[in-house]
């Protein structure tokens, strides 16, 4: 039997080189990677968290920005927990990309999933290109969390990744609660746990 309660897929995806491997390096091994290379396809890594008394494993999945890749990578979106899309708080691009990229979760993620909007490289104060308050009413429009981050810095990885851990476990004890409201079976430890409720309208 494994060795905890509940089990969350949480899926990255955004832009080429907004930092999506960085910021899952930071967190899941507590280091900032030198020479970061491009992800091919699909990466994953695991992070066990105790949520008050719970053990919670993430399972952390990054996704390749590369248009290339996208077919490989919107397979991951349906069974997502939390999505995270990123984009570069130093490139207009990336954060002109969001559009599209809320899109690709109309059409593939779950209605149920916890959507997180993250402007990543804080750090780089004097490139800076997107203002915090333009990242905010983004992710106001489409009801999605919002962080600014750092992974170079490790300013917000924690807070980020914990708050999607709290969120979801909060979510999986609800219903456990109230069996009625369950949706789709997730595995968690020995007892089956529903997944989380909507959060997020796109
Ligand atoms: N200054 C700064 N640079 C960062 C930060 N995060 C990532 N980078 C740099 O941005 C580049 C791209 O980072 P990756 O983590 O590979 O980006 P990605 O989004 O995973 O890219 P793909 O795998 O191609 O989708 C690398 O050169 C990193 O060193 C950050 O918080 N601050």
């Amino acid at each position: 039997m494994e060795d905890y309660k509940y089990l969350f897929k949480v899926v990255l995806i955004g832009n080429a080189g907004v930092g999506k491997t960085c910021l899952v390096s930071r967190y899941t091994k507590g280091f900032f990677p030198p020479g970061q290379m491009a992800t091919i396809g699909v990466d994953f890594m695991i992070k066990t968290v105790e949520i008050d008394g719970d053990k919670v494993k993430l399972q952390i999945w990054d996704t390749a920005g590369q248009e290339r890749f996208r077919s490989i990578t919107q397979s991951y979106y349906r069974s997502a927990n939390a999505l995270i899309l990123v984009y570069d708080v130093c490139s207009q691009q990336s954060y002109e990309s969001l559009p599209h990229w809320v899109h690709e979760i109309e059409l593939y993620a779950g209605t149920k999933v916890l959507a997180f909007l993250v402007g990543n490289k804080i750090d780089q104060t004097d490139k800076r290109e997107i203002p915090t308050h333009i990242g905010k009413e983004f992710a106001e429009r489409y009801e999605m969390r919002f962080l600014e981050t750092s992974a170079k810095e490790a300013d917000n990885v924690e807070k980020l990744f914990t708050s999607i851990a709290y969120q979801l476990t909060a979510q999986a004890r609800d219903l456990e609660l109230r069996p009625e409201q369950q949706g789709t079976v997730i595995t968690g430890g020995s007892t089956p746990i529903a997944s989380a409720p909507s959060c997020c309208k796109l």
